[in-house]
């Protein structure tokens, strides 16, 4: 299961992510490189965690479609495994942004559907949701991110080979923190989730691959 677990690597430079990385070796399949780290460090640090670990790219690009299309295959140049977009950019961009990726077949391209951390009522949020999955569905995506309370309709709409990606994960009575919609590990296997997204359970953790080993233990308990 713990391929299927990704750490947020939120921290603000090279050392601090390589120390994390370190810390949670071989306890975590996946790293996720964001805004955060890849404004200050860059293509050379994305490069150097591809060595460990399966690196998921997360820009969630949001422009026209001819730049979007460009900045995928600049993320498929660097060799990421997995990328993302924001779906609010709409069917001609994704579309864009699903040309561009068939160049490059060793990576996924997925679209944010409704952020976790989104205020919009429960209802409404599922409804936006669903809509954008099929959207990205139809435009060619691989899959999408979204919190564990749509994923499992959003497989059944789109199939279930159309991955899901969800962030907004807390255990243990952790603090959600600006997060909306959370759920616990064994809850997001339990409802189709392919890939959970940690970051500061993990990464504030005082011992990081104890808590990854802890969200992978529950993740085994709901298979
Ligand atoms: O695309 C994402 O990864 C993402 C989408 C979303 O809807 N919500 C969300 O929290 N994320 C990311 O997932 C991580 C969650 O971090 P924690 O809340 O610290 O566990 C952050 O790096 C967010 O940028």
């Amino acid at each position: 299961m713990q391929d299927r677990l990704m750490v947020a690597l939120d921290v603000d430079c090279r050392d601090k992510a390589l120390l994390m990385r370190d810390a949670v070796g071989e306890s975590v399949g996946w790293l996720k490189v964001g805004l955060r780290l890849f404004v200050a460090e860059g293509p050379a640090l994305v490069r150097d965690l591809k060595l460990t670990h399966k690196l998921f790219l997360d820009l969630k690009f949001h422009d026209i479609p001819n730049t979007v299309a460009q900045a995928i295959e600049s993320a498929g140049g660097l060799g990421v495994d997995m990328v993302n977009v924001h779906a609010g950019g709409g069917e001609e961009m994704l579309a864009a942004a699903a040309g561009a990726a068939k160049a490059f077949p060793g990576m996924k391209l997925i679209a944010v559907t409704v952020l976790t951390s989104d205020p919009m009522p429960k209802e409404e949020a599922r409804e936006v949701a669903l809509q954008r999955a099929k959207m990205a569905l139809d435009a060619g995506l691989d899959g999408v991110v979204c919190s564990v309370h749509e994923a499992a309709e959003i497989k059944a709409l789109c199939g279930q080979n159309f991955i899901t990606v969800t962030p907004g994960i807390r255990w243990g009575g952790q603090d959600a923190q600006d997060q909306k919609r959370v759920a616990d590990p064994a809850s997001a296997i339990a409802n189709g989730s392919d890939y959970l997204v940690v970051g500061r359970p993990i990464l504030h953790a005082p011992d990081p691959a104890q808590a990854a080993r802890e969200a992978v233990a529950m993740m085994e308990s709901a298979a």
